[in-house]
Order: structure tokens, then C-alpha cells, then sequence
């Protein structure tokens, strides 16, 4: 018997990471093959955005996919939330050439307050969100703080970018394919800060440390590429990066919904007070997911580049936090 419909809302689905993400969600990138789903698409109530909206709709109906089960146009959270199993909380305004991150943190923070306050009074009572949007972490924990009904384990922000690019600049530095290697996290914000971990890495069974041994590559290569990554690209295309944002959702959610057999990933999730992190901050981790549940590896020594480096991002995280005190209940 063919599956209920998922209905997944989207926000900003007419921005450049919306035309990437849509037509994957659409075509069971996201939820599997088996899975019908409903498209709840939000933008702003502007003439011009709405147009465009409509357009991206006119491609999707052009696509036939067989598992688009619905698809609605949204100028409001509160009908676009409606019901939903799944948000992409995407639409922000994204950073520019040489602007930095926290440049956008007031701004973004408002649209965040009131799509939280709108999950909460109209989203199933086990939506399951990612927050993309820049700060994606502090917007994350704003769009939680102003959902209090919704269990806070419900709310997700995107670390699987950088999850993703640490995976890539590894395999290329050991001249292995990305699908051999496992247990690589990401710890704390997506920002230039993050720190990808890949101390306890294996890559076909062995260790990558040890195979790489290369504690300055580490600290003067790998972390400063991955972490400038998204400021790269930036300068390189002149927008921002959108294909392999939207790709790193579609990763983030399926291996939530699915489950990752086992294997680690790395989720933006309000902490639970592991590794010293305060309970609530949003802050990258090492997961495993069954059944729908993410579950934070435990027990993972913290050496003391680590400790450092897992500080740093803390801090800036409690700075954002600190900066938008106002705004939330
Ligand atoms: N977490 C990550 O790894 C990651 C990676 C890349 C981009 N991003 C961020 O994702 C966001 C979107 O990027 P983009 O390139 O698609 O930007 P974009 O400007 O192309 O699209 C954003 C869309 O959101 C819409 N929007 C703005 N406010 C909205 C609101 N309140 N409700 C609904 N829609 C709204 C805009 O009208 C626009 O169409 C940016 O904040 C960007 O910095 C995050
Ligand atoms: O860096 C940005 O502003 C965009 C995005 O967060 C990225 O990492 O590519």
C-alpha cells in the first residue's frame, strides 16, 4: 500500500538554494523512493518573489514526479507550516562579497522569532526543522526558544556542509574515495570556527590521523579551508554556495528520517550538556540516527587542540547567542 504524503515546507524556495533543493525533495532524494510528499513553499509576500515562486512551481509540475502527492504557494508561516513532518527553514538573507556572518544576525533573527512562533502553533507535533538560513545556528536556536510547545529536540541547524567539505579535502589529501571514510565529525557553529575532527576518522578501517600525520596540514590547511569554504566560494561565483547547500540538507534530513546504519554524521543540535557543552546551545556534534532519533557519540577523548579549538566556536556561539537576548521570549 503506497505510503501517507510527508508534507515538507521550505522557506525562501524561490532563492538559489531553493532551486536546488526542491526538485530533489521532489524526485525522494530526501524522504526515499517510496515516499510521496507534499510541497508547502514559503516566500516572502512580495509581488516579484511570488512570481518567481510560481515559476520554480511551473518547472516542478514539468518534472512529473511521481511522488509529488501536492504543492502549495505560500506568502505566510502560518498557512506554510501547516501540518508539516518536515522544515527547511532556507529563506535568509544570504551573506555577500565581504560581509561577514554576524553582519546578518539582527536582520535574520526577526524572520526566525516569528517562523519558530508559527511551527509552534501550527507544524505536527513531531516536525522535524533544519534551519539553513545564516547564522544557522543562533537562527536555529531562536527559531526554538519561540516554538516552546515543540519538544527542542525538534530543531536542527546545518553542519553537514562543513561535514561534507571535511570529507572531500581528506579523501583528496589520502587519494581515497569519500565513501571509505567514517567517523568524522564536525564540532560547534557553521561558521569559519567550526572545528572538523577527523582524530577518530578511519578510512578503510585505518586510522586517517595517522595516516595523514600531518599535524600542520591540519592546523594550517584542512581547518582554514574548510572553514573559509563558504567565503571561497563566495569570491569565486559571487554568490553564495547553493547546490551543495541544498545537497548537504537533503544528506541532513535523510539520515535523520532514515537512519545512518550505525555510522556517524554530524547535526546542529541543541546540546544536552555533553563534552561540557551548556544544554540548549546549538552546536555541531557527532550523531548516529535509528528510527527517526539522533543520538550524540559518547565518550570521545578531547584532547587539548581540541579543548581549544571546541572553545572558540563555543564562544562565538554564546557572543551570538548574547546578541539577540532581546529578541526572543
Ligand atoms: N548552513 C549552511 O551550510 C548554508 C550554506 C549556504 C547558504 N546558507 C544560507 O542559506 C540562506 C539562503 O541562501 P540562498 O543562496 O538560497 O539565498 P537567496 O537570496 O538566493 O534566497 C533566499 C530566499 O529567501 C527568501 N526569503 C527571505 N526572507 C524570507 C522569509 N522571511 N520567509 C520566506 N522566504 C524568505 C528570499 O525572498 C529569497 O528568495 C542564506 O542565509 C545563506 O547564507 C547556509
Ligand atoms: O558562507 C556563507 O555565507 C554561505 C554558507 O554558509 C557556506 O558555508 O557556504
Amino acid at each position: 500500500m503506497a505510503k501517507t504524503p510527508m508534507r515538507v515546507a521550505v522557506t525562501g524556495a524561490a532563492g538559489q538554494i531553493g532551486y536546488s533543493l526542491l526538485f530533489r525533495i521532489a524526485n525522494g532524494d530526501m524522504l526515499g523512493k517510496d515516499q510521496p510528499v507534499i510541497l508547502q513553499l514559503l516566500e516572502i509576500p512580495d509581488e516579484k518573489a511570488q512570481k518567481a515562486l510560481k515559476g520554480v512551481m511551473m518547472e516542478i509540475d514539468d518534472c512529473a514526479f511521481p511522488l509529488l502527492a501536492g504543492m502549495t504557494a505560500h506568502a505566510d508561516p502560518m498557512t506554510a507550516f501547516k501540518d508539516a513532518d518536515v522544515a527547511l527553514l532556507v529563506g535568509a538573507r544570504p551573506r555577500g562579497p565581504g560581509m561577514e556572518r554576524k553582519d546578518l544576525l539582527e536582520a535574520n533573527a526577526q524572520i526566525f522569532t516569528v517562523q519558530g512562533k508559527a511551527l509552534d502553533a501550527v507544524a505536527s507535533r513531531n516536525v522535524k526543522v533544519l534551519v539553513v538560513g545564516n547564522p544557522a545556528n543562533t537562527n536555529a536556536y531562536i527559531a526554538m526558544k519561540s516554538a516552546p510547545s515543540l519538544p527542542a529536540k525538534n530543531f536542527t541547524a546545518m553542519l553537514r556542509l562543513d561535514h561534507n567539505r571535511a570529507l572531500s579535502q581528506i579523501a583528496a589529501k589520502v587519494g581515497k574515495p569519500v565513501a571509505s571514510i567514517e567517523k568524522l565529525c564536525v564540532w560547534g557553529n557553521h561558521s569559519p570556527t567550526m572545528y572538523a575532527d577527523y582524530r577518530f576518522a578511519t578510512i578503510d578501517g585505518k586510522s586517517v590521523k595517522e595516516t595523514i600525520n600531518d599535524a600542520v596540514w591540519n592546523s594550517d590547511t584542512f581547518l582554514p579551508t574548510v572553514g573559509k569554504r563558504g567565503a571561497a566560494i563566495i569570491e569565486a561565483r559571487g554568490l553564495s554556495s547553493a547546490a551543495s547547500a541544498a545537497n548537504a540538507a537533503i544528506d541532513h534530513v535523510r539520515d535523520w528520517v532514515l537512519g545512518t546504519n550505525g555510522k556517524w554524521t554530524t547535526m546542529g543540535i541543541p546540546s544536552d550538556g555533553s563534552y561540557g557543552i551548556p544544554e540548549g546551545t546549538m552546536f555541531g556534534f557527532p550523531v548516529t540516527t535509528e528510527n527517526g532519533e539522533y543520538k550524540i557519540v559518547q565518550g570521545l577523548e578531547i584532547d587539548a587542540f581540541s579543548q581549544e579549538r571546541i572553545n572558540i566556536t563555543l564562544k562565538e556561539l554564546t557572543e551570538e547567542r548574547e546578541g539577540v537576548k532581546h529578541l526572543l521570549p
